[in-house]
């Protein structure tokens, strides 16, 4: 029976990279993938690891039917004995409507990889959808680290190594930028809720008011 997958976790956690091992995977025993994405880091029409490997893909935008598109490549016979759906939290709830469609009227298996919260730790609309929706959601096995050691759930946006948590739900970006870009940082639940993030907690604990020993 063909399934809908959600393959979810925080930013950094090989989400990528697994959907290009399935393509890799798939490719090898001649099968062809259908592989949409939207706003991935390498560019328009691009899905990427940041294990530098990447492949082509359609990018999605506003509107996009992606139960139409599919249907119009099948009916001019086109190949696609599955999907794969990168940065799936930037998928409209419709577009992962019509993902579940493809699925059920179409027999194809489809592969949705994406992280499920924002950096305020509130779910992304297409991520919703996809709980709601999919046969199956799995968890990666590959754990992110926050800076204490455990293992990270949630994803904080950083100015100058500083957790924000206001501004817009989409901004493209990275972990590990340069303290004057806008980047992310990976944390336990514990240390989000306390925003706390590696540089703060550097911050604090080189600080005289906090050590632990007595002056000199
Ligand atoms: N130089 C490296 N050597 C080994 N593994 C790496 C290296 N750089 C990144 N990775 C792995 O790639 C993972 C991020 O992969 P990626 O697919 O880009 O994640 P996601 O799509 O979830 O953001 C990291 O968790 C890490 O395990
Ligand atoms: C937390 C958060 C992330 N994003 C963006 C940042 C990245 O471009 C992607 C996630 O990519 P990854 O392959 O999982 O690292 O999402 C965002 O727009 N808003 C957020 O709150």
């Amino acid at each position: 029976m063909p399934e809908l997958v959600f393959f979810s976790g925080t930013m950094d956690c090989g989400k990528s990279t697994l959907a290009l091992q399935m393509e890799h995977n798939r490719s090898a025993r001649g099968l062809t993938g259908m592989i949409f994405t939207r706003d991935d880091r390498a560019g328009e029409g691009k899905l990427s690891s940041r294990l530098g490997l990447v492949t082509d893909a359609v990018e999605v935008e506003d509107g996009t039917d992606l139960y139409a598109y599919l249907v119009d490549h099948l009916s001019q016979g086109g190949r696609a004995d599955y999907v794969i759906a990168d940065e799936a939290q930037f998928l409209a709830p419709d577009q992962i409507d019509q993902l579940a469609r493809v699925v059920d009227d179409l027999g194809l298996d489809v592969y949705a990889f994406g992280i499920t919260t924002d950096f305020r730790s509130k779910l992304f609309p297409g991520s919703q959808r996809l709980v709601e929706l999919a046969d199956r959601v799995e968890v990666l096995q590959v754990e992110a680290l926050c800076w204490c050691g455990a293992r990270a759930t949630h994803n904080a946006r950083t100015v100058g190594g500083v957790m924000v948590v206001e501004g817009a739900q989409v901004v493209v970006g990275d972990v590990n930028q340069s303290p004057d870009e806008v980047g992310y940082e990976v944390l336990c639940r514990r240390h989000h809720r306390r925003r706390t993030t590696a540089a703060t907690a550097r911050a604090a604990a080189l600080s005289p008011d906090v050590l632990p020993v007595a002056g000199p």
